[in-house]
């Protein structure tokens, strides 16, 4: 039962271990707790929302828990709630029959073959971001850019053009995707992670419900109530943008983009399962959401990766190099399977977000009691050693992305190092698949797994390989001089600062040199 399992003490009467989880910057308190106890670990929670949370990192624990049957784990309704107040009802903030249903359109949307589909929106904005950097680094001048702002650009570009089939153009006219790009920034900061303990506290007692959730937040938490209404009515605005566009561009079903094969699939489904139209709007903002800070992230925080470890970016840009003479010179654009048959480029990329991934802990809670087998025996407090615990229903649960990325049993002893080179082994070699609560990407829980693994994965890998590829061949990155390391802020998303010097909405300052008759 929870109460025997071990765990660290209260850091607080209000809150429990979890500002201090929430707070912490790079999943430090979650690597700390799960380092000390293992794989299955007791938090105090927030006082009159839960009383204990587990923090699971434990292979066999989360593969019961991701391929339970439908419904039985599930989001936690803090998650639910908190998504449906920003977004709407969209598959995200949904659940059981509905969610099923909306997830269906957009599974079907990202198969294998769509997103092959997808590369020319993707590349063209990768592209265009490669001759925006050039102009930035005239000659071959070292120039200092905040790549995680570029990033953000190139990311909104290949999302929208690829799921909405509507160019906003945030690399060549920043001004235009002014107000979107800097709608998630304000949000993710304002409406969720980090910010003092008492507002946390008062936050999620307020999401939970305890007392009248708006009213609740517009009196503790101005800045909360305006982040969350601002951004509603800018999602909204935008969805409204995307239809209207469409339809005066007369293409609405007609592309290959995500919004095409929805609209199509939709009008072939049943009245019982056709999408509303303020499910359409909610799943569009969504999709925005999900699908743009977490590239962005990623790919900023690879490229930091890069300017730390200067002899992988060299070893990554000669094997690009060489898959560029092989298809002919730079006229011709890589094809998925140019990006699939780089080993390199996949390793260092797994590799990376295996050590930093965008999301380092999400969250679930079982609608009914259930028992987690545990894949190997702990000591409780009650003096005995169990090797499966019973929890009850309505149990939330922290689903430990980072502890799991990092477990010395499944990834070997130097878990914590950076080494791409762990990948170049099949990966069944890697990590055995009975060591894994089968996850779709490389073995690792980034995409999480079960009823709630991220559509999006392929498209993500498709952009990450496509934009790693322009910026690694054209540029040579390294650190700027003195800076701090980069550090991950829990906001939902991470947000990636420079520690010691925080800047709000978060920045990743390198310095960029144009390759000669490269860039
Ligand atoms: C590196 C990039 C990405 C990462 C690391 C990532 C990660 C995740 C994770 C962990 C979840 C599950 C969250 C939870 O249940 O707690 C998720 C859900 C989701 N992602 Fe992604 N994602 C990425 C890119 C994308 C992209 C590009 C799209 C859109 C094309 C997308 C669309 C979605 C959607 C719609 C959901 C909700 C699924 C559901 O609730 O059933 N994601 N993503």
């Amino acid at each position: 039962d929870i109460p025997f399992i071990p765990g660290p003490a209260s850091d607080s009467f209000f809150t429990g271990n979890m500002h201090t989880l929430a707070a912490a910057p790079s999943d430090a308190a979650a690597i700390s707790y799960t380092k000390t106890h293992g794989g299955i670990v007791k938090l105090n929670g927030i006082l009159g929302v839960s009383k204990h949370v587990l923090l699971i990192s434990d292979p066999a624990a989360l593969r019961r828990l991701f391929g339970a049957s439908t419904g039985q784990w599930d989001s936690s309704s803090r998650n639910l709630a908190s998504i449906k107040s920003l977004f709407g009802p969209g598959v995200s903030a949904v659940e059981g029959a509905d969610h099923i249903r909306q997830r269906k359109f957009i599974v079907q949307a990202l198969t294998p073959v769509q997103t092959r589909g997808m590369i020319d929106s993707v590349q063209d904005a990768s592209q265009s971001m490669r001759r925006m950097l050039n102009k930035s680094c005239p000659g071959t001048k070292p120039v200092q850019l905040d790549m995680l702002h570029w990033a953000r650009r190139v990311a909104l570009d290949s999302l929208t053009m690829f799921a909405f089939g509507v160019s906003l153009h945030a690399m060549e006219k920043p001004e235009h995707a002014h107000d979107l790009l800097h709608t998630f920034d304000s949000m993710l900061e304002d409406c969720m992670g980090k910010t003092s303990e008492m507002q946390y506290f008062l936050r999620e007692t307020a999401v939970a419900g305890i007392y009248p959730s708006l009213l609740g937040i517009a009196m503790t938490d101005m800045q909360f109530f305006r982040s969350t209404m601002g951004t509603t009515k800018r999602l909204t605005q935008f969805s409204e943008w995307v239809r209207k566009e469409r339809e005066e561009m007369g293409s609405l079903g007609g592309g290959s983009d995500l919004l095409s094969s929805l609209y199509k699939a939709n009008q072939a489904e049943s009245a019982k399962s056709k999408l509303a139209d303020h499910e359409i709007r909610a799943l569009i903002g969504m999709v925005l959401f999900a699908g743009h800070d977490t590239v962005s992230t990623t790919l900023a925080m690879f490229l930091n990766d890069m300017a730390r470890y200067p002899t992988v970016q060299q070893r990554l840009r000669e094997e690009i190099n060489a898959k560029r003479a092989e298809i002919g010179g730079d006229e011709v654009k890589f094809s998925q399977d140019d990006y699939d048959s780089m080993p390199y480029l996949n390793a260092v990329l797994k590799e990376s977000m295996r050590i930093n991934p965008v999301l380092g802990q999400t969250f679930r809670t079982n609608r009914a009691a259930d028992v987690l087998p545990l894949s190997e025996p702990i000591l409780c407090t009650d003096g005995k050693m169990w090797s499966e615990i019973a929890v009850a229903g309505g149990t939330l649960v922290v689903i430990d992305i980072m502890g799991s990325n990092l477990r010395e049993d499944v990834w070997g002893k130097d878990a914590r190092e950076f080494r791409a080179e762990r990948w170049l082994d099949s990966e069944e070699k890697v990590v055995p698949r009975e060591k894994t609560p089968g996850m779709v990407y490389g073995s690792l829980l980034n995409f999480v797994a079960g009823n709630r693994t991220c559509p999006g994965w392929r498209i993500a890998i498709l952009e990450l390989q496509s934009f790693i590829c322009d910026i690694v061949e054209g540029f040579k990155i390294s650190a700027v001089p003195g800076n701090g390391e980069i550090v991950r802020e829990f906001h939902g998303v991470s947000i990636l600062k420079v520690a010691g010097k925080p800047v709000k909405g978060g920045e990743v300052p390198l310095i960029l040199e144009a390759i000669p008759g490269k860039a």
